[in-house]
């Protein structure tokens, strides 16, 4: 194959990116094989694929964090080694990770030259740092101000930030990898017309998402990768969700699971009384909030994020001390004078998703096998003799693994080694399967595959309709909606009203996110 064709216009267009019979293993794991892909400049390109299927391996391939074991990369036609991302730098690659990488108490030009020590930009000084940074801004219209502490931005602006430090070096290809999992739908399409801006000035974009409805809106063209491999590709124009759900998971896939409706909801499991937090700085993050939650049902919590989600969820699971008002938990009073903690709560019958996965979820240097039993250990699950039985253990994780699909189906695998969907089914395997009277669920299905999804979906309606009560924080409107039976927003840390699932539309709740209370609405 030749780096450069002919376009149907009859004009000339290279490659920006080619792999050509790229492999990677981990030990026994083939991570990435034989994989043939090719980018144009100007473009901008997904690459989707089921949890797992070596989408972050072949960015950070190209990145040069990680070594390929063979195959060749070839940037504007030329043949080039990438051995660390220094070198993907000098060739003009840059990448944005989801886990952002900046320090909070310093400028955004400070950060943007954090790493430069010794190199051009330090050289030129701070103040040819400052015109770089107010260029690349003017050009891509970032909107980012050298002298903004990065501690005062939002989580889209920090990440507009992170673009500056990766076109800093003049990169022509720029990486993102699962750039709006943390974004909230405003910040999503700001950041849309952001890589619209750099496909115009002629950046090859390679975008890694689950997210079909993005892959639609924005590229224009995708990969889709299968268990290491490249399983198809189409121009976005010629293609749709449901073929590329298909293809990413080999089989036919709801994009919205059906949902019976149940007899009216049980008793009350749950409720909150005037509830209110307020943090050790003073800052009041929740303020007067009631709601009840009862068997069988679930209560939806909407709202932009950073509006009082996280202290909710971390308030109810008992890591955070409540300070107005009470919580009523299967009978268990919580109020502001109560020695609580999370396992109190867990004792009563509560299961947590923790919304950061990697904080609250798991301890990412154990097992995997090990993570399958957290908070769990005194359970049956590790036997019944005076010590804990290592075969029960592994046993108990290798069943949840093919349970729950988790790949690779490996229990003594450290769980920083499972990509990022497969370490949120980790979590869901040992939360779910623990017999749940009330659970907690934070962004349940945030990195997870379409497949897992509409799993994931599945397993929660099914613990709905077998009497337990839910409450179900997401930023993605569209889960709220398919799932809750009745939604509460909040706004400024307020309930800002609760709606029934058939007056929720995206207006009304669009509306409420927005803080506008619905007349003649009671809490
Ligand atoms: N450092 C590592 N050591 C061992 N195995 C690894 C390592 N990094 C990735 N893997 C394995 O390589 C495979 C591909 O992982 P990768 O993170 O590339 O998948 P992904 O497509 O990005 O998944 P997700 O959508 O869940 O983020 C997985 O089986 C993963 O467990």
């Amino acid at each position: 194959m030749t780096a450069t064709e002919k376009t149907g216009g009859g004009a000339s267009a290279s490659y920006a990116l080619e792999l050509k019979g790229v492999n990677k293993s981990f030990g026994l794991i083939r991570a990435n094989r034989n994989i043939n892909l090719a980018v144009r400049p100007g473009t901008i390109h997904g690459i989707i694929g089921e949890n797992g299927a070596g989408k972050s391996t072949l960015m950070n391939i190209v990145y040069g964090m990680h070594t390929r074991d063979d195959g060749e990369i070839l940037i504007d036609g030329e043949r080039v080694d990438m051995r660390s991302s220094a070198d993907a730098i000098s060739h003009g690659v840059g990448m944005v990770h989801q886990h952002f990488m900046l320090v909070p108490t310093f400028t955004v030009l400070e950060n943007v030259m954090l790493g430069t020590e010794g190199g051009a930009l330090l050289r030129e000084g701070r103040e040819a740092a400052r015109a770089r940074i107010v260029e690349l801004s003017e050009r891509y219209n970032l909107a980012i101000s050298p002298d903004a502490l990065v501690s005062d931005l939002n989580v889209g602006q920090r990440q507009r930030v992170e673009i500056i430090k990766a076109l800093k070096g003049g990169a022509k290809i720029l990486i993102l990898d699962e750039p709006t999992g943390v974004l909230t739908p405003q910040e999503a399409e700001q950041l849309f017309e952001v890589l619209k801006v750099l496909r115009d000035r002629g950046v090859a974009v390679l975008l890694i998402t689950h997210k079909l409805a993005e892959i639609m809106e924005i590229t224009d063209a995708v990969d889709i990768m299968r268990q290491g491999e490249i399983v198809g590709h189409r121009k976005t124009a010629q293609t749709s969700p449901a073929e590329l759900a298909e293809l990413m998971v080999g089989r036919e896939v709801l994009l919205e699971v059906e949902r019976t409706e149940v007899s009216p909801p049980g008793d009350v499991r749950f409720s909150a009384s005037h509830l209110g937090y307020t943090s050790s700085q003073g800052v009041v993050e929740l303020d007067d909030i009631s709601f009840e939650v009862r068997s069988g049902e679930i209560l939806g919590v909407a709202g932009v994020s950073g509006n009082g989600q996280t202290q909710l969820m971390e308030v109810l699971a008992g890591m955070r001390h409540l300070t107005a008002g009470a919580i009523n938990i299967l009978g268990t009073e919580v109020t502001p004078a109560s020695e609580t903690n999370p396992r109190i709560i867990r004792d009563v019958g509560v299961r947590h998703i923790p919304e950061d996965r990697h904080t609250h979820g798991l301890i990412l240097h154990f097992e995997a096998r090990e993570n399958m039993i957290l908070g769990l250990q005194d359970s049956d699950l590790t036997g019944t003799g005076l010590l804990m039985d290592q075969d029960a253990i592994e046993a108990n994780c290798r069943a949840k693994m093919k349970d729950y699909d988790v790949r690779p189906s490996e229990p003594r695998h450290f769980a920083k080694n499972f990509s990022g969907g497969n370490q949120q089914k980790i979590v869901i395997a040992r939360e779910f399967s623990a017999h749940p009277v009330v659970l907690l669920v934070g962004q349940p299905t945030r990195g997870v595959d379409v497949g897992a999804i509409e799993f994931i979906h599945k397993q929660l309606l099914a613990l709905r309709d077998a009497g337990c009560a839910i409450l179900l924080v997401s930023v993605e409107l569209d889960e709220i909606m398919s799932l809750s039976d009745r939604i509460m927003v909040l706004c400024g840390g307020k309930n800002v009203g609760i709606v029934s699932r058939d007056e929720a539309d995206r207006q009304t709740l669009g509306l409420m996110m927005a803080g506008q209370k619905r007349t003649g609405e009671a809490a």
